[in-house]
């Protein structure tokens, strides 16, 4: 049966906290503050620019008066993130073989919609999509499904399937009603245990194995 499966970016398809650390660092620099860690900045990326903004602030104390400002120069620089983003390993032959069995392809990300396409245009990842979905396509974005659901629409009719790494995604999931294949090394800040999801996998090499199975079970 020929499925919708809608993918997560950050953490899911694609590796990207080394380049938001990098434009992190530089915002923290010209204000004259100290770094975040890699694994700070992991922790902040799930909820869009914005809430990674604040966190960020809120980790080197500089006030909310600062929020925009700071905010406008984080999205200027996110375009241009993308020389240290890589896919995570076996993504690729993962979206070609998912592909192959004739299944169509989305991604639904709280990223904004430019740095998204930039950094799917850059590693050659836009020719899987159909759809793509950011942070500020909508007035709201995840957790909220709106997002998920407009994705899902875009791709037309079968049954459908979605990929993320986070409790965020969990619960898009959750309120979407729509079976969720959680990815464990992603930037997942919660054990596994304690996440809902109806399937884990840690190796995208058994991702095509993992919908038939789940789409077999579903039929
Ligand atoms: O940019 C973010 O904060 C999160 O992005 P994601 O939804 O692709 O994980
Ligand atoms: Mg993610």
């Amino acid at each position: 049966m020929n499925a919708r499966i809608v993918f997560d970016l950050d953490g899911t398809l694609i590796d990207s906290a080394p380049d938001i650390h990098g434009i992190a660092n530089a915002i923290l620099s010209e204000e004259g503050q100290e770094p975040i860690s890699l694994a700070q900045a992991r922790d902040f990326i799930g909820n869009g620019a914005s809430v990674f903004v604040q966190k960020m602030r809120a980790a080197r104390s500089i006030p909310e008066a600062e929020h925009p400002r700071l905010l406008a120069s984080f999205i200027r620089r996110y375009d241009h993130a993308v020389m240290l983003t890589l896919p995570y390993p076996g993504v690729v032959e993962a979206l070609a073989a998912l592909t192959a069995k004739g299944h169509r392809l989305g991604v639904c990300t709280n990223k904004p919609i430019r740095p998204t396409r930039a950094v799917l245009a850059h590693l050659g990842l836009d020719r899987w999509f159909g759809t793509v979905w950011g942070g500020d396509s909508l007035p709201v974005h995840k957790p909220d499904p709106a997002p998920l659901h407009a994705a899902f629409e875009a791709l037309g009719d079968g049954p459908r399937l979605y990929v993320g790494d986070s409790d965020v995604d969990a619960e898009t999931a959750q309120r979407a009603e729509v079976p969720f294949l959680l990815f464990t090394e992603g930037y997942r800040k919660v054990p596994v245990s304690e996440m809902h999801h109806d399937v884990p996998f840690d190796d995208f090499a058994t991702l095509p194995a993992l919908v038939e199975r789940l789409l077999a079970s579903a039929a």
